[in-house]
């Protein structure tokens, strides 16, 4: 076992500019799109992570070329086939968005990933896929793809709430299917969706007709994905943890390269700071989060932005007055069972943590150092990393699993933390 990390603690307010890594569900988007694309691709200040280089290595064994160009990544499509084994690691992106690509390859595809892979959620784009016409034994990883080299595809009605995923993995290798797709949920709310609309966006980016002016259905035509150049976004979620450092100690950072409009979730991480207290200013530097003197609580629902709780929940523990995060059922499927995690961890610092149906209840109290478990989780490891900065001892079990979507976190804390980028 290693040993865990100890949190920094930071004895001055964080004042720093900081750079973030690309985004993964941009990344991952664009490397699917550009291996099924009719021309070669160039993939721009992509995020080179676990998530995505569990991407890139896949579709290679798939058949498609993929080159670097400095930092960037050069894609030649190619007809995708077998025999080949992905490993999907713990990346809900490469385990939702392949096997539909997949689906139009020839021969044997199999599917693994990590422990704890197994356990989310996959039966739904199965059973769609299948819907479509693919050959698949197995509901969850590991499973077997037995790819035909087309998929007639058409229409499927699935049930997404569990996750927006399943709704895009199936959009963006739609476009390649005989007779298209038309995607229908029948369910709770899909969560997520600011996810979706990414999905739409690049789809139609790349010259596919997208219908989405239902409510609940998506239709994709037939026909070509154009190749193109995608410039890749910083990741936002990614950088909450980093604004939330400005939020907890007092002092003021800001992220470079903030896009004036996105479609990435992480963008709310500004109205809820504004809501905690913070002054949050996005100028031609970037986006710049200012403290208050205090923290308030805040009562959000996070259906739509998910990915936000562990960084949200952080700041709650430390802010004044209760905290009501609703609509996240959904993240007992993510890489663990987040509220559960968050709650464990939380209480076992001395916090006030009430886990409800659809999410966290925190009230905040006065916390001590002590273990902190990442379950493999990234943005577990991250939110441990903020409570660290004015918590004394702080310990993180597996820091390392960062690296899932920010490749050297703790040097990028130290620069923070040393003011630099
Ligand atoms: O499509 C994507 O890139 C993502 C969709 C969301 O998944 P869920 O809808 O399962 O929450 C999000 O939480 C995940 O980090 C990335
Ligand atoms: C839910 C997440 O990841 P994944 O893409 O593995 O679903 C996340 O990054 O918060």
């Amino acid at each position: 076992m290693t040993q865990p990390w100890v949190a920094p603690v930071s004895a001055s307010p964080v004042r720093a500019t900081v750079s973030i890594p690309g985004s993964k569900s941009i990344t991952n988007r664009a490397l699917i799109l550009a291996a099924l694309a009719d021309s070669p691709s160039a993939v721009r200040t992509p995020l080179r992570s676990r998530d995505t280089n569990l991407m890139v290595a896949a579709l290679r064994s798939l058949g498609a070329q993929i080159t670097d160009e400095g930092e960037d990544w050069l894609v030649t499509p190619a007809a995708l086939h077998g025999p080949a084994d992905v490993d999907c690691g713990l990346a809900g992106t490469v385990m939702r968005f392949l096997p539909p690509a997949a689906a139009i390859g020839q021969g044997e595809i199999r599917f693994d990933g990590d422990e704890y892979a197994r356990e989310r959620p996959m039966g739904t784009i199965l059973d769609a896929l299948r819907g479509l016409g693919a050959d698949i034994t197995g509901d969850r990883l590991p499973f077997t793809l037995h790819g035909k080299g087309s998929l007639p595809g058409g229409e499927v009605t699935i049930d997404a709430s569990a996750s927006s995923q399943f709704v895009s993995g199936l959009l963006l290798s739609g476009p390649r299917y005989d007779k298209g797709l038309t995607v229908r949920h029948d369910g709770k709310p899909v969560p997520s969706m600011p996810h979706i609309e990414m999905t739409v966006q690049m789809l139609r980016a790349a010259g596919v007709e997208v219908n989405d002016s239902e409510p609940d259905i998506w239709q994709v035509r037939p026909g070509a994905i154009q190749g193109r150049e995608w410039v890749v976004e910083p990741d936002l979620s990614n950088a909450t943890p980093f604004l939330a450092a400005a939020a907890v100690t007092g002092g003021r950072v800001t992220v470079t390269g903030w896009p004036s409009e996105t479609t990435q979730p992480g963008d709310d991480i500004r109205g809820i700071l504004e809501q905690m207290g913070c002054t949050v200013e996005l100028g031609a530097e970037g986006l710049t989060v200012t403290a208050p003197a205090e923290l308030s609580g805040v009562d959000v629902d996070l259906h739509d932005v998910g990915e936000l709780t562990p960084t949200i929940a952080a700041l709650a523990a430390l802010a004044r007055g209760q905290s009501v995060l609703r609509g996240i059922a959904h993240l007992r499927g993510h890489e663990t069972d987040r509220l559960a995690a968050l709650a464990e961890d939380l209480n076992g610092l001395g916090g006030d943590v009430e886990e409800t149906e659809d999410g966290l209840v925190i009230r905040p109290k006065p916390l001590h150092g002590g273990p902190w478990k990442a379950y493999a989780d990234h943005r577990m490891a991250t939110a441990g990393a903020i409570l660290g900065l004015v918590v004394d001892g702080v310990e993180v079990d597996d820091i390392a699993t960062t690296s899932k979507t920010l490749p050297d976190f703790p040097g990028m804390w130290a620069r923070m933390l040393g003011g630099g980028q």
